[in-house]
């Protein structure tokens, strides 16, 4: 292109720089801009319009300072061009803020050239980058940093940058009393050498393991710290690009103290702090295991707290609970280290022997477990003695699974306390057959009384001196569709223990009533009837409102029921038994003491309760004709009996010799064999009178 000489500059430009505008032209992300000696443009690229929002047209011809430069730059900008044509003092580079066309500050780094064309004349080329995005990128890494510092202070945890070898670059912490060491005893060494020996290690291996692979790695570790055991939880993140590795330090101590406290209370007894039930089986079924692979013995201990229910009646739960806690520590002192003694719950504890060379070498620890009972208690000032029932099972004679082992021990002490308490007894086959009966008759009792299974039967009662029909004893009778006929004192002990005996004795005594009712009207005689009362029903609450309104049902006086109780009854001493008898009594109820003789026969119950009646159990009257003592004792327990103004009953008469015998001593009623056994409603009421 020619130079046009019309006095124009736009022309004169492109006739210097034509190669080099081309260029520019092909450049939009630079913004070049070439200025005459009067600060007019001569030059403005594709890039000047897309920084400064100025076209090529608009810009053309106008002046730098009152195009880009914003009003405060002006008069610096127009002396520093002169400067530089006149003096030729450059405009150094420098990053500016300069003005968009909308007004807006475009930050730039400005470049300048001063050209001389071949007229002579001066031509200022600025050469701007914006800025805009690498002002936005420092922002953002201004931004992030802050954040990340922000982030650091806010956290507790503690933070390392580590070489992927280990060596720590750099670390962030809170509280520089969380570190192990100080920092310029880890800064450049290696994490290893750092910490204690099987923490590094830790630190090490997981710093190959989270190399290889891409995700987190984790794990715990614990320190000894100035302000204690300290446990952390570290997680590591390989940052591959920089073959370094970020630690996240963080204290779990309060956590794992929760943790741990969870697991306690899942697997201890919170009162005695022994293995609970589940941690007991959990190691019984290890212990099995061990023996099984050691062809070892081991025994099973069930133990059981003689009486512990009414201890806990009486004196209250506070002392009950004191017992059981001084009971676990007995226990625990006397077994060997191995061995375990854990609570299945309530006054039950279990004890695992192990390792044993025969079943004699349990006997050595049952017998410290009863001789550690031998001495009292003493609990606030007052001295209690406790006893207990232990029955012992072994591994593998009684059973090789930890059901059939625990089932086993379990029947044991059944037995022990069976035999009188206070005393031990193993596992045998035949305890396992009466067991078996057991959970029949448990299993069938229940829906028994739905299924109509109990029949009452009565045995009439008769005056001894004339053999007149007085009253009749209710007797309980179970016929039970697969088990056949039960008797009542296989089957009573058993609804005593499930608590059936409740709404079984209810049924009795409702009843009874019933026909008494239907026997006083059909013969017009006011006839008796004689209910027993097992210690158990005495704890049902509405004992004496349910016999009060069944009474007033069955138009019954109080006076014709006679209660009939044995001496087990009175031993426990409850309040509410008493409570009961003197509620009983107040409505007009009678009361006997049955089974007497056989039990203690504590004088003391019939002068402490308020007694109608004494039944001399049938033991002692078939011993009247062939024995003396028997004889004797009968005798004078009549007697004792007329002088505490109670009337005599002897049960059990089967001989007209018994009889005679009875009439001579002043008994007053009599039942037995000999004159009727018991008969069913029909049966007794085909009786004459
Ligand atoms: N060898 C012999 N036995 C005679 C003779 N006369 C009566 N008997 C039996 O002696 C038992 C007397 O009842 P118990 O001492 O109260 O002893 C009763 C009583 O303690 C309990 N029982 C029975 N029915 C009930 C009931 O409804 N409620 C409660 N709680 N216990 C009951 O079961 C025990 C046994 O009852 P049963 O088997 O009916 O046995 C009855 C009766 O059938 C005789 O001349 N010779």
């Amino acid at each position: 292109m020619k130079p046009s000489h019309v006095g124009n500059i736009v022309a004169h430009q492109y006739v210097t720089n034509d190669p080099l505008h081309q260029l520019f032209d092909a450049v939009n992300v630079i913004s070049v801009q070439g200025y005459d000696e009067e600060r007019r443009v001569i030059y403005w690229n594709k890039g000047s319009e897309l920084i400064y929002g100025y076209t090529q047209e608009e810009a053309t011809g106008k002046k730098l300072e009152n195009l880009i430069i914003p009003k405060p730059m002006q008069e610096l900008v127009i002396k520093a061009h002169r400067e530089w044509i006149k003096n030729d003092i450059e405009i150094p580079a420098a990053e500016l803020t300069l003005r968009h066309k909308n007004g807006n500050d475009v930050c730039v780094f400005s470049s300048h050239v001063l050209f001389t064309n071949q007229y002579n004349v001066k031509q200022m080329y600025c050469i701007d980058i914006d800025l805009a995005e690498v002002r936005q990128a420092q922002e953002q890494a201004t931004f992030k940093q802050q954040m990340l510092e922000t982030i650091f202070t806010a956290i507790p945890d503690l933070f390392f940058l580590m070489a992927d070898d280990g060596t720590i670059i750099d670390y962030h912490v809170n509280n520089e009393q969380n570190l192990y060491v100080l920092p310029e005893h880890f800064i450049g060494k290696n994490i290893a050498i750092s910490l204690p020996k099987n923490v590094g290690e830790l630190f090490i291996s997981h710093i190959e393991e989270v190399k290889q692979q891409k995700s987190i790695v984790s794990f715990n570790y614990e320190l000894t710290m100035p302000h204690g055991q300290i446990f952390y939880e570290a997680r590591l993140s390989h940052l591959a690009k920089y073959d370094q590795v970020i630690a996240i330090i963080r204290d779990i101590t309060e956590q794992q103290k929760a943790a741990d406290l969870i697991r306690h209370q899942a697997y201890f007894d919170s009162l005695t702090n022994l293995p609970n039930r589940f941690l007991s089986l959990d190691r019984l079924n290890q212990m099995l295991s061990e023996a099984k692979r050691n062809q070892r013995k081991t025994a099973i201990l069930f133990l059981d707290i003689d009486d512990f229910k009414k201890i806990n009646d009486t004196l209250g739960h506070e002392i009950g609970d004191k017992l059981l806690v001084q009971s676990a520590k007995r226990l625990s002192r006397v077994l060997r280290s191995d061995d375990t003694v854990g609570r299945l719950g309530g006054d039950e504890f279990i004890v695992l022997l192990k390792d044993l060379s025969s079943q004699e070498a349990a006997m050595e620890s049952v017998e410290s477990l009863l001789k550690a009972f031998r001495s009292p208690f003493t609990l606030d000032g007052r001295e209690l003695m406790l006893t207990i029932s232990i029955g012992i099972a072994i591994f593998p004679e009684n059973g090789t699974s930890s059901s059939d082992l625990i089932r086993n021990a379990d029947t044991a002490m059944y037995q022990a306390k069976a035999s009188g308490r206070n005393t031990y007894s193993f596992f045998t086959d035949e305890m396992n057959t009466i067991m078996q009966r057991r959970f029949q008759l448990e299993e069938q009792m229940h829906g028994a009384l739905e299924r109509n299974e109990f029949e009452v039967y009565y045995q009439p009662q008769y005056t001894v001196l004339n053999q007149e029909i007085i009253g009749a004893e209710a007797l309980l009778r179970w016929n039970n569709n697969s088990l056949g006929n039960i008797t009542p004192d296989e089957f009573i002990p058993i609804a005593e223990h499930t608590g059936l005996i409740v709404p079984i004795g209810r049924y009795v005594i409702k009843q009874a009533l019933t026909f008494l009712n239907q026997w006083q009207k059909q013969n017009a005689l006011n006839y008796s009837i004689s209910v027993n009362l097992s210690p158990r029903q005495f704890r049902d609450p509405g004992l004496v409102n349910f016999i009060k309104s069944t009474l007033k049902e069955t138009h019954i006086a109080a006076s014709c029921l006679n209660l009939e109780i044995t001496e087990g009854v009175l031993m426990s001493g409850q309040s509410y038994i008493y409570q009961a008898i003197s509620k009983l009594k107040k409505l007009g109820v009678k009361l006997a003491m049955d089974d007497f003789g056989t039990g203690y026969s504590s004088l003391n119950y019939l002068r402490q309760y308020p007694f109608d009646e004494l039944k001399i159990d049938r033991s002692f009257i078939q011993g009247i004709s062939e024995n003396k003592p028997d004889c004797d004792l009968v005798k004078a327990t009549i007697a004792m009996s007329h002088s505490l103004g109670l009337t005599v009953v002897a049960e059990g008469v089967e001989t007209n010799e018994q009889l005679t015998l009875l009439q001579d001593m002043g008994c007053n009623v009599c039942q037995g064999y000999l004159l009727n056994r018991p008969l069913t409603i029909q049966q007794l009421l085909k009786l004459p009178k």
